[in-house]
């Protein structure tokens, strides 16, 4: 289990989370969800040990997250982050001398899936290919935990849905959680566990889609709306 107790994040004078108490448990799809600017990248990379909390404390399977990026924790950016020179088959080698529980036929498959061509250079795919690309060799990896950060953004609304039924074969909810961040709500609603909605740094609200869809009867873009518009509250 990820748990995130008490955390704040500030950069220079701008707090980006303020305060948080979170957990995210094994075998769990998860989103996390709000408005731009919200702190939804900045959770993710707090997880990742990409950044350090200002205050309290990223715990992984109840390990302090110190000054370190977790071998627990498969992190995917969303900047475009890869050596353009590379074709996606040196990217993949250059993944599987990283990340011990890297695996090199899983990132054939999805990369297979995705319709990439492994001798293509980097620097010639498209932005969406680019994505693909990027979200292949990070569930290629056997970690508890996956982080995406905006995984659907540059893809086309046609191929989103696929995409994301295909991705989910590739991840074990025996062993792992996956937790994303998006504004494509839409697409990604039918296969999400739990939502988590933030706004300005704060937790908004948590709740388990099945709940919101028994209990309100609404999607979760509705319920995030009636959150933000302070119409249903989260205690
Ligand atoms: N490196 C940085 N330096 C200064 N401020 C930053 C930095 N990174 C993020 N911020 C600020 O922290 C706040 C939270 O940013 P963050 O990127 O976590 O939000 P987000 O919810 O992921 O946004 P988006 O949906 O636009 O990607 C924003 O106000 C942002 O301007």
């Amino acid at each position: 289990m990820i748990e995130l107790q008490h955390v704040s994040k500030k950069y220079l004078l701008k707090k980006a989370l303020d305060d948080i108490d979170v957990s995210f448990p094994i075998g769990k799809i998860i989103g996390v969800i709000g408005e731009n600017g919200s702190g939804k990248s900045t959770m993710l990379k707090l997880i990742a040990g990409l950044l350090q909390p200002t205050n309290g404390e990223v715990l992984i399977d109840e390990k302090h997250a110190d000054r370190k990026i977790s071998t627990k924790v498969a992190y995917m950016s969303d900047i475009d982050q890869f050596y353009p020179f590379f074709t996606v088959n040196q990217l993949v080698d250059f993944y599987e001398s990283q990340f011990q529980d890297f695996h090199r036929e899983k990132a054939r498959d999805i990369l297979r899936l995705m319709h990439i061509e492994g001798d293509e250079k980097i620097k010639h795919l498209s932005k969406g290919n680019r994505g693909r690309v990027k979200m292949a060799v990070t569930l290629a990896r056997n970690a508890p935990y996956i982080l995406l950060d905006e995984p659907f953004s540059g893809l086309d609304p046609m191929v989103r849905t696929s995409i994301v039924q295909g991705m989910i074969q590739y991840i074990d909810l025996q062993s792992q959680t996956l937790i994303i961040t998006t504004h494509e709500i839409n697409e990604i609603e039918a296969l999400l566990d739990e939502v988590i909605v933030l706004r300005k740094g704060k937790i908004l609200g948590q709740q388990s889609t099945e709940d919101i869809r028994m209990e309100y009867q609404i999607s979760v873009v509705d319920w995030m709306k009636q959150l933000y518009e302070g119409r249903t509250k989260y205690e």
